[in-house]
């Protein structure tokens, strides 16, 4: 078979690394140089906050629908009316979103230690009376934290090692010889026993706070892992004490087993994985015994089985140049932030991106699609608000495979206030995008706030008949208590689940991994 023939795909997501294409491989890894400028947190607020001023984005193209293509765009154009331009977006709109955007300070992490909390610690030492020299007492653990700060290669209790003299107070009592396990942790460099008498833990030397103040502990990255179970907290500890109190001193009978499936079913998992939970611990430990930890393991193993299925990467065909994603979904359910976060994913694997801002209809969503283009290094096309989208889409498509794009992403709009009109511009987007390529939108992706619980399952019920959703991102999983829902959508409708935000930041989307998913929504490690 011709190598031309073999479709080269782009698998887009969990298994990214494995299989870009060879001329991206150089820039694939770890988007740290852009994430890590870019890298946006929440605030205690709420708000979104970007560490960076916004740039520009590499190329944008405003673009006058009435001059491009007419022969083309007269046979569609005939189905719905222009409607009539409304003014373009001002320079204040542009800055009140950055001005919403900016970056509160990050509160310190608990684990930190700084050069002011180093110094604190110091003068908090300082306070401390010096130790009883008759009265040894066992340690506690509060003067454990106050010994000295392990430094970054270095040993704790180096300085006390190193100046005896002035540590060891002088004692009528014989010294006890030192405990073993002590004598390892604070034994620098192999010193031999007795040369350097340390001090147990718990003391300090006063040579202590002569010495440079501890370097400042690395900075605790949390894993992908810990933000799930961080942002499913909510979902997973309502769900943990409810069962725990369900199953407090109670054999499993019928009673508990069906207000187990109720309770679970409250929690929005749905009825088809409520049944499958209690039918599995129904068959494991009927007439027995049962812990809450019983039910959360079995809780976690069945919702794997459902979600597994469902846990794909987005596949991109790079042999369409561009490959085009539509982003369709209600209002504030999180695509133009997502569009974004994709944005950064692809081109820090050395993708050229292209947006489009197809959601004509809020000037505040072109603004915000042109701030990410900037963040990610993407060219941006747009339009004057309130022109037509299918238009927009149509000359986004045309100027994306001039420039050799690699990957189109379209935004739109999500007004379900008035399906029908929604509906013929969803239809007419694709419509036009299909006179490029048959094939075209290659991906139409369908972000669900998870916040919304079982309206997101309608949501996606409207969506795949309008636009043949053929993939969907479930957003804000971070502090919701219906996170549940994903299980509920997955065994209802069986789409891809590509990734899962968890936060507004720039680096809060991932894969979606059915595992971590399942473990992290019922509490377990
Ligand atoms: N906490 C949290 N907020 C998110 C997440 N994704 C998006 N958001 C926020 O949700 C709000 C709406 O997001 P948008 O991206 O504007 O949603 P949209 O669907 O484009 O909305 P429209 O432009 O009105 O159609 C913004 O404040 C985002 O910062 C997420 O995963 N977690």
């Amino acid at each position: 078979m011709a190598l031309g023939f073999i479709k080269k795909v782009f698998s887009f997501g969990k298994k990214d690394d494995e299989t870009a294409k060879p001329s991206e491989a150089a820039h694939s890894g770890p988007l740290s140089p852009l994430e890590g400028e870019m890298s946006a947190k929440p605030t205690e607020g709420g708000s979104p906050v970007v560490d960076v001023p916004v740039e520009a984005p590499a190329e944008v193209h405003d673009v006058d629908l009435s001059k491009e293509e007419a022969v083309e765009r007269t046979e569609w154009d005939a189905d719905l009316p222009d409607p009539a331009p409304a003014p373009g977006i001002s320079e204040e709109t542009a800055e009140e979103f950055a001005a919403e955007h900016t970056p509160a300070p990050e509160p310190a992490h608990v684990t930190d230690i700084d050069h002011e909390d180093a110094e604190a610690l110091a003068d908090w030492d300082a306070g401390v009376p010096e130790p009883e020299p008759e009265a040894p007492t066992p340690l506690s653990p509060l003067e454990g934290e106050m010994s000295a700060q392990p430094t970054e290669g270095g040993v704790p209790g180096d300085a006390a090692a190193e100046k005896p003299a002035e540590a060891a107070p002088e004692s009528p009592v014989e010294p006890s010889p030192p405990h073993p396990t002590l004598r390892a942790t604070f034994s620098p460099r192999g010193e031999e026993a007795g040369s350097t008498p340390a001090l147990p833990k718990g003391f300090a030397s006063a040579a202590d706070r002569k010495v440079e103040p501890a370097a400042p502990a690395p900075q605790v990255k949390q894993s992908w892992f810990q933000r799930l179970k961080a942002g499913l907290f909510r979902t997973s500890s309502q769900l943990t004490q409810q069962i725990s109190s369900l199953f407090t001193k109670r054999k499993l009978d019928d009673d508990t087993l069906e207000e187990l499936e109720e309770l679970l079913i409250r929690a929005d998992l749905g009825v088809e994985t409520a049944m499958r939970v209690t039918g599995a611990l129904s068959a494991e430990r009927y007439g027995r015994d049962v812990t809450g930890e019983d039910v959360s393991r079995i809780m976690a193993g069945e919702i794997e089985k459902v979600l597994a299925p469902v846990a794909k990467p987005l596949e991109l065909d790079l042999n369409h140049k561009p490959h085009v994603i539509l982003v369709v979904g209600v209002n504030g359910t999180g695509k133009t932030t997502t569009i974004g976060k994709l944005a950064a994913k692809l081109s820090g694997a050395g993708l050229k991106v292209m947006l489009a801002a197809g959601d004509t209809f809020r000037a505040a969503a072109i603004e915000q699609l042109k701030i990410w283009a900037g963040r990610t290094g993407s060219e941006f096309i747009g339009t004057q608000l309130g022109a037509d989208a299918a238009g927009l889409a149509y000359d986004a498509y045309k100027k994306a495979i001039e420039k050799r794009s690699d990957v189109l992403i379209i935004d739109t709009a999500g007004r379900l206030q008035n399906k029908a009109e929604l509906m013929a511009e969803l239809e007419k987007i694709v419509r036009v995008l299909g006179k490029l390529d048959p094939d075209a939108p290659h991906t139409v992706l369908q972000t669900l706030d998870a916040t919304t619980g079982q309206n997101a399952l309608q949501q996606v019920e409207i969506f795949r008949n309008i636009a043949g959703v053929s993939g969907l991102v479930m957003t804000k999983l971070d502090g919701t208590a219906r996170g549940g829902i994903l299980v509920a959508i997955a065994a209802k409708h069986k789409l891809p689940v590509y990734f899962i935000g968890v936060g507004e930041g720039i680096d809060d989307l991932e894969p979606f991994e059915a595992k971590d998913f399942a473990s992290a929504i019922a509490g377990i490690a």
